[in-house]
């Protein structure tokens, strides 16, 4: 495992851009696995300008997302499809068709589970799995508990991360109960797993998952046994390794 550390969040985010854009300039098809939550919006902005300035295309890439929120309404502005509409791929030369996110009004979520585990299989393996950390150590919307799924499925989301989510939201009640998102398994089984945090608040989840015990009640600690992560952080959230 790569740990880099950055005193500047720029440097963080430009970091991550740079690895997504070599990998796009020596892969033009590769399968991105993206990412939301706050930590690789700086990411996303720089893939933005590099594209803008010509340094990196998207046009052949195809893209796969980990999770989306159940029930919101189609266009909600907190809905991951809109995220990614919003942060990326509206910007760059992508084509839509080719930007998967689960779809979480879909009528039976099961088959839109199934279908999404398929469709992994037919464009994967993922190249570049880009991932964030809940506080609870979740990676996707796998919460902490005695066993993980594998695959893609529904998950209730505990408490604790709908208020973490709540931020984004008028209210908490506004927070949806339930996620669809990629399982651990299909997240290990990308080619290069790029992990960032950022934050004080992440400093102590950062620490349990990169040197503790591997353990389902931390679902990023099982990134310990993947052979190619790299993992981007600020120096607050570096601040108790070592
Ligand atoms: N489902 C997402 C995760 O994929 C993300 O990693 C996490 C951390 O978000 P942030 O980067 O905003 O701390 O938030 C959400 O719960």
């Amino acid at each position: 495992m790569n740990i880099w550390t950055f005193e500047h969040e720029e440097d963080l985010s430009s970091t991550g851009a740079g690895i997504i854009a070599s990998l796009l300039q020596s892969k033009p098809r590769a399968v991105l696995g993206l990412a939301t939550g706050s930590s690789p919006v700086g990411i996303y902005r720089h893939l933005t300008d590099m594209h803008q300035r010509g340094l990196v295309s998207f046009a052949q890439a195809s893209t796969v997302n980990l999770d989306e929120y159940v029930g919101l309404p189609e266009g909600h502005p907190e809905s991951y499809r809109t995220f990614m509409n919003h942060h990326l791929f509206q910007h760059v030369d992508i084509h839509p068709a080719n930007t998967r996110v689960p779809d979480g009004n879909a009528a039976d979520l099961e088959a839109e589970c199934a279908a999404y585990d398929r469709l992994i299989d037919e464009i994967g393996p993922v190249d570049l799995q880009l991932l964030g950390i809940g506080h609870n150590g979740h990676i996707g919307f796998n919460e902490p508990g005695p066993s993980l799924v594998g695959g893609t499925h529904v998950v209730e989301l505990v408490e604790r991360t709908r208020q973490a989510n709540a931020r984004f939201f008028p209210s908490i009640d506004e927070v949806p109960a339930q996620a669809v998102t990629m399982g651990v398994a299909s997240i290990l089984k990308a080619r290069q797993i790029l992990l960032v945090a950022r934050g004080a608040d992440k400093a102590e989840i950062i620490h349990r998952a990169l040197t503790g015990p591997i353990t389902t009640e931390c679902p990023a600690s099982l990134l310990q046994c993947h052979p190619n992560v790299v993992v981007l952080l600020d120096r607050e959230a570096g601040g108790l390794l070592r």
